[in-house]
């Protein structure tokens, strides 16, 4: 595969979909064909299945089986084609989110999440052969407490947005543990900082990464 994956994650309100837009164009101004899309969603499948995750209440194996049937879609219908292509892909959340909400968050077996990471963004035959991962996972790391504040009277919270503080804080101990996991692969951005300087950190972190020129 020629092309580039880029994911971005971080707890609800820590400021992704700000930089998420302008991360494309920057891309686009280079002369790159970007593919954005997001997860759970991505299909009409995978957007179907989002509604429900989002606004049904489940357990967190039904929640786990549901993002990752969403993902298996999305990979093979829109990433596995648009990296073929060379496409730069940009990817609000994907499978860190999992590990960070359905394992963090919700404390399903962290093990169990490896097991399917491996067949969903495998060949499905359970072969070993590279998965489908990002090259680079951007990160807004945030404290709870703040992204609250952000979040509060920004939009009607759904689901996981309604959740208590102390979630967010599994959660965020869910990303930094597949951080420790894949140092490589992270870029930890100080999410608690102006936008203009976010964006600035981002910007660096993509050149330091050799994606993006100066
Ligand atoms: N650096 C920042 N400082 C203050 N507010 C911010 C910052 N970045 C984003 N916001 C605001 O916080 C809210 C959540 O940002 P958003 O980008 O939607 O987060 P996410 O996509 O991670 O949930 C929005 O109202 C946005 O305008
Ligand atoms: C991808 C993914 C998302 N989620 C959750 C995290 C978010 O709360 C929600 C998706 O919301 P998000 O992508 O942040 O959308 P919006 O900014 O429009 O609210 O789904 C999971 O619980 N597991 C997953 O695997």
């Amino acid at each position: 595969m020629s092309g580039l994956f880029i994911s971005f994650e971080g707890i609800d309100g820590a400021g992704k979909s700000t930089h998420i837009d302008a991360t494309a164009k920057a891309f686009q101004a280079q002369g790159r064909v970007v593919t954005l899309t997001r997860e759970p969603g991505g299909t009409p499948l995978a957007e179907r299945l989002r509604q429900m995750v989002l606004n049904d209440s489940m357990d967190a194996m039904t929640e786990a089986l549901l993002v990752f049937a969403a993902r298996r879609d999305h990979v093979q219908q829109v990433i596995v084609p648009a990296l073929a292509r060379g496409d730069v892909v940009l990817c609000d959340r994907f499978s860190d989110a999992t590990f960070a909400y359905q394992g963090g968050g919700r404390g399903f077996d962290w093990q169990v999440l490896q097991v399917l990471e491996q067949w969903v963004q495998g060949s499905g035959l359970g072969e070993a052969q590279a998965l489908v991962k990002p090259d680079v996972t951007v990160w807004f790391d945030l404290p709870p407490a703040v992204a609250a504040t952000r979040l509060a009277g920004a939009r009607i919270p759904d689901k996981f947005e309604s959740q208590p503080i102390a979630f967010f804080e599994n959660v965020a101990a869910g990303y930094a543990r597949r951080q420790a996991e894949d140092p490589q692969r992270f870029a930890r951005i100080n999410a608690h900082q102006t936008p203009d300087a976010v964006w600035r950190d981002v910007q660096g972190a993509l050149r330091q990464a050799g994606h993006l020129r100066a």
